[in-house]
């Protein structure tokens, strides 16, 4: 290191402190970055590296930011999981002997970005800790550091459970202890970016003491001060803004892993990964941001607790019932920022007047608000909006300081009202008198001299000056202008006169900056005391955006509201899939009834491809959901159990990352279904045992229909192509065939998405095979040995009798009817022919789907017809 300049040897020293980081290091008016940071960052960033000379034989490579432009950069580098050190000039350069003191006042990490483009409005932006605990119990805190929200929770459960809530909250950075485990590391990160920040201190901080007192649990604690201990580490300035820690239990709130919640696509669609589409999008109709993040929350945990749903639907039948009350709501809701985001920049000290002026518009609504609630006034909505706090004398103090336009910087004055403070007034009084000096004085000299065109000018390097052009110098009495600069065709002057008024002038404008600075300080530092009362604020706000967003949604949509029962009755008539129907047009949409409960507990369906099978699925657990959170659901009538939990697995091609393939992710999931799910849940599966050859998966299915029935008696959907299932409704009691049905017209099928008793009678692969275009001709043959197969088809029955169904000899097959030609015995047969048929006995055909038989068909034929 001593081959270094002594500011390339700080350099290091404090990059030695943050290997993981990138160093943004200032010099001046710029960011800069070396070494290893700056190859890195130049790529990352698309910005050019060079290289400067730092004692060393080797240039170091370099590139750097202008300071003003750094925010974009970092938003760039954290939106890709990197963490950013911001080492800042700690001292005056203009005092500083030798090197100038610099230190990082900030490491901005994905977690906890206050601002910028990486926080969305409508999304929270979780950091996460993870603490082990003997018998592998996870303690999970998570924060959100803009919003100040902060939740703890203990899972004795697998690990999976823990990548579940990690990738539920969206957590985008995870700190654990050094030693964790590598093994988890990698399950969590394959399903989701995360980034991983270590600290090793669980002990508690004094000044967070009061944030815990909640917490009986020591583990609680434990994971709690991990996470707060490495947040005071890296933000080093004041959290005082984070809300008490409310510690929660998954067991309080309907389980669903990962995989069900994204087939479900509940937050976001699988394909697009983004909201559209999604029952969120379908959902969010919030006027705030906080709405929208509650709204979020509420869909990721339906409810368990029968009071407790029972409570969000009486709020919502009180907006359904005050429709110009709500939209008027709606109106004023609009104009409510996101308090909670505020909250936590005022505590970090980075908001400016203009904040402020919208927390006073903010303000301003609520009693709006309250008054309109007011009038609504029922039962327990009574109750959330007596807690609707104006903070009346926060909005005074903002009413009476700041004026109505502020500039954004808060240094340059012109914030703060007149009359807020009496030396303001002076100061400004000075200055503004001043300027009428100014004017006097112009008149003065303009009648002293007679020159008209005379000004009186302001410029930085000698402040105030009188011009006089050139023709008119000679009218200038001598020795009592002091020239200070020649221009082309004029000269500048001061007088003694000038330079006092000067004096004044200035004094009181840079007093008055300062001053109005000062007072912006104190106006901020009132708000800063008002934190938890605006959070909560900010809570009860965004409850009501989210239940009149229900009442909304349940309204325009012409949902119903649902009825509970504890006898696992579920009656859904004319159901439908809220998000298809949306996207369809509610005319088209063809809706469906479901009914089950004891005696009848799973539905077995089959139907044409591309018939909405999985549509139909998908509509009960939305339902289901939509009901557990409170809202109305997509249906007429809406008899419902509470389910404790939700089973999916509809397929797509998920989890090639994991390298499993389909089929075994298929029994992974499976085995979730079947070790976790009770009599209170619903399972889904859609076509499970088809990635297999036929006889395996049709035996595995089965097998898994009769478990659940036998062993589990969870409400379950199941659907399947193999129409040889259909005939476990004789075994099976609780098990009941439904189809969609389809009918067919003038030789086409129309699906007519209608579900209706009993088992389709027949597959319509071919159908769609023909909607796919294949050729006309190969339809036709496909056709032809359809029917002759379904001739030839045994009583179904005693598949029933064997678990796996009898695999047919290859014998029948040759009494096919396979060609147009008179039948043939064997001796007649052509040498081709005979050809043929053997390559037709040798064909697997257990191990073909059903295309690839009609190529080989096809093939076969076309040989034939030589
Ligand atoms: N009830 C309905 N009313 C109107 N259209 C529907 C309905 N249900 C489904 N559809 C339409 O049919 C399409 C196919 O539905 P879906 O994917 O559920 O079929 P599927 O039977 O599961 O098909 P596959 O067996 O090929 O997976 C949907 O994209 C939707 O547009």
């Amino acid at each position: 290191m001593g081959q270094y300049t002594p500011m390339i040897q700080q350099y290091l020293k404090v990059k030695a402190e943050y290997p993981d980081a990138f160093l943004f290091f200032r010099l001046g008016d710029f960011y800069e970055m070396f070494f290893e940071d700056a190859i890195n960052a130049s790529q990352e960033l698309e910005i050019t590296l060079t290289s400067r000379d730092g004692g060393s034989e080797e240039r170091i490579p370099m590139c750097g930011v202008p300071y003003h432009s750094a925010p974009g950069y970092i938003d760039i580098l954290v939106g890709k999981g990197y963490k950013v050190a911001i080492c800042e000039q700690t001292e005056d350069p203009k005092q500083a002997k030798g090197v100038i003191k610099r230190e990082v006042v900030q490491l901005i990490t994905p977690g906890t970005m206050m601002e910028g483009k990486g926080l969305t409005d409508k999304e929270n932006n979780f950091i996460a800790s993870l603490t082990v605990f003997e018998d592998n119990c996870f303690g999970l805190a998570y924060a959100d550091l803009s919003t100040g929200e902060n939740r703890v929770t203990i899972i004795e459960d697998r690990f999976e459970t823990v990548v579940n809530e990690i990738i539920t909250i969206g957590a985008r950075e995870v700190v654990v202890h050094s030693d964790f485990s590598e093994d988890f590391k990698l399950k969590l990160s394959e399903r989701s970016t995360l980034t991983f920040s270590i600290e090793e201190d669980t002990s508690l901080k004094q000044e967070y003491a009061p944030l815990l007192t909640s917490l009986q649990d020591k583990r609680h604690h434990a994971a709690v001060n991990r996470l707060l201990n490495y947040l005071n580490r890296t933000q080093k300035r004041s959290l005082d803004h984070l809300q008490k820690v409310s510690a929660y239990m998954l067991h309080q709130f309907m389980k669903m892993d990962y995989y069900s919640k994204r087939n479900l696509e509940l937050t976001e669609t699988i394909r697009s990964k983004g909201k559209k589409g999604s029952l969120l999008w379908l959902l969010d109709e919030t006027k705030t941001a906080m709405g929208g993040r509650m709204l979020k929350q509420w869909i990721d945990r339906p409810l368990l607790s029968m009071d407790g749903i029972l409570l969000r639907q009486t709020h919502v039948d009180a907006f359904l019932a005050n429709y110009f009350e709500r939209e008027d709501l709606r109106d004023h809701l609009k104009e409510v920022y996101d308090l909670e985001r505020l909250a936590g920049r005022v505590a970090f000290g980075n908001v400016n007047a203009r904040d402020l002026i919208q927390l006073k518009y903010s303000l301003q609504q609520v009693p709006v608000l309250k008054s309109i609630m007011e009038s609504i006034g029922k039962g327990s909505l009574e109750e959330l909006t007596a807690t609707l706090d104006p903070c009346e004398e926060l909005q005074d103090l903002l009413e009476r300081s700041l004026i109505e336009n502020p500039p954004i910087s808060v240094k340059e004055g012109g914030i703060i009202q007149d009359g807020f403070n009496e030396d303001l007034d002076r100061y400004r009084d000075a200055s503004r008198n001043g300027k009428k000096w100014l004017a006097q004085l112009e008149q003065e000299e303009r009648s002293r001299t007679g020159i008209k065109s005379l000004k009186i000018g302001y410029n930085r390097i000698f402040g105030y000056f009188i011009e006089v052009t050139k023709s008119n110098l000679q009218h200038l009495e001598e020795g009592r202008y002091e020239r200070k600069q020649t221009l082309a065709n004029a000269e500048r002057f001061i007088t003694p006169e000038l330079k006092e008024t000067e004096a004044l002038i200035l004094e009181a404008e840079e007093k008055s900056v300062d001053l109005e600075y000062e007072l912006f300080k104190q106006v901020r530092e009132t708000v800063k005391e008002y934190i938890p009362r605006l959070q909560s604020l900010a809570k009860v706000i965004s409850e009501l955006d989210v239940l009149q967003c229900f009442a909304t949604v349940s309204e325009k949509r012409h949902y119903v509201k649902p009825v509970f029962n504890h006898k696992r009755k579920m009656i859904i008539r004319d159901g439908r899939h809220p998000v298809v129907e949306k996207v369809m047009n509610a005319q088209e949409y063809v809706p469906n009834d479901c009914e089950m409960d004891s005696e009848r507990e799973q539905l077995l369906i089959t139907g044409p491809n591309m018939s909405g099978k999985s549509t139909y699925m998908r509509q009960i657990a939305l339902t289901a959901i939509l009901a557990q959170i409170g809202c109305y659901v997509p249906a007429s009538e809406a008899v419902l159990p509470i389910f404790d939990q939700i089973f999916t697995r509809i397929g797509a091609a998920d989890d090639l990352i994991s390298g499993q393939s389909t089929f075994m992710v298929e029994m992974l999931e499976a085995k979730n279904a079947i070790t976790h799910a009770t009599e209170q849940s619903l399972i889904l599966f859609d076509e499970i045992g088809r990635g297999t050859s036929t006889y395996d998966g049709m035996a595995l299915a089965q097998a898994i229909i009769e478990y659940i029935h036998q062993y589990i008696g969870a409400k379950t959907l199941f659907s399947t192509h193999y129409h040889e299932l259909t005939v476990l409704e004789k075994e099976l009691p609780k098990l009941r065939n439904v189809h969609v049905s389809a009918i067919e017209q003038n030789g086409k099928v129309v699906f007519l998405h209608k579900i209706k008793q009993g088992p389709a009678d027949k597959s319509y692969g071919i159908h769609v095979a023909q909607l796919a275009e294949l050729p006309p001709k190969l339809i036709q043959r496909a056709n032809e040995i359809l029917l002759t197969l379904e001739n030839m088809d045994q009583p179904k029955a005693e598949l029933n009798v064997r678990p796996v169904p009898e695999i047919r000899e290859a014998g029948p097959l040759e009494q096919l009817s396979l060609f147009d030609e008179p039948k043939k015995t064997k001796k007649e047969l052509t040498s081709k022919e005979r050809k043929i048929v053997e390559e037709l006995k040798s064909i697997e055909l257990l191990e073909m789907n059903p295309l690839q038989a009609m190529n080989v068909l096809y093939e076969l034929q076309k040989k034939l017809k030589g």
